[in-house]
């Protein structure tokens, strides 16, 4: 899988040269180049933003630098297989079965938009050309795309076969197929008594029927509690 990011903060992407991304561009899983967006301007200030047509608060990113840069990266011709993402608050909702999709992608471009947003011009021409995701990380406003793009790599590269050590502990994760839509019960570890806070006996009793019930009954629990969203859902266990 090879992951391109476009920005003009590209030092944002040095961190995935140190996280468990790393480790995966080293096993050769994934290839990571992160871009400078302002090497694809031609005036003496590398300008990349322009007054909003129709008038508005604050600059929108011009559409030939990104034109240019997709030209070089990407190429001129069309290929469905190019995923191009732009994180936006506008966008979809990023969930873990888009992350599921996408670890089967060959090439992923990360197009992370500054100031009020990039020209409506360049998704318009990325989807004539390749399959365009805009995703929203959550309902609250970033300053940019660049984190949307880190969490949405580390969320898709970890789903890539052969990146997680142990595949099984996937299948027990929030949001995953195998969790019935549910969220993840609480974990414990050793000491079984800490500053006066025990471990669960049912956890210690050895008994694996026990253990799964109270499991199950706690991510039901959370479930209820915290994502009531969820509960409704098809793919969720409780009706
Ligand atoms: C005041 N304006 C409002 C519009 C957005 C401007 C900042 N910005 C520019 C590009 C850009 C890309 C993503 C996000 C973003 N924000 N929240 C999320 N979940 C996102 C995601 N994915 C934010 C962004 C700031």
């Amino acid at each position: 899988m090879r992951l391109d990011y476009l920005s003009i903060f590209p030092a944002y992407f040095d961190v995935l040269d140190i996280s468990l991304v790393g480790k995966a561009a080293i096993n050769g899983l994934v290839e990571i180049h992160a871009h400078d967006l302002r090497d694809w301007t031609h005036d003496r200030h590398r300008t990349v933003d322009d007054t909003p047509c129709g008038g508005g608060a604050g600059m929108v990113m011009k559409p030939d630098p990104w034109g240019e840069a997709f030209d070089e990266i990407i190429g001129t011709e069309s290929d469905p297989s190019v995923h191009v993402i732009f994180p936006a608050p506008s966008g979809t909702p990023f969930t873990q079965s888009a992350a599921a999709e996408l670890s089967s992608a060959q090439r992923i471009v990360f197009c992370c938009g500054r100031y009020e947003g990039i020209d409506h011009r360049v998704i318009d021409y990325a989807r004539s050309m390749w399959t365009v995701h805009e995703v929203s990380l959550g309902d609250y406003v970033l300053n940019g795309g660049e984190v949307a793009a880190l969490a949405i790599t580390e969320a898709v590269v970890r789903l890539v076969p052969g990146f997680m050590g142990n595949p099984e502990s996937l299948a027990e994760e929030s949001f995953s197929a195998g969790q019935d839509g549910l969220l993840e019960y609480p974990l414990f570890t050793r000491p079984v008594s800490w500053r006066g806070l025990d471990v669960p006996e049912v956890l210690m009793s050895g008994h694996h029927g026990r253990i799964a019930s109270w499991r199950r009954d706690e991510s039901v629990r959370l479930t209820r509690e915290r994502r009531p969203d969820l509960t409704d859902s098809d793919s969720s266990g409780i009706h």
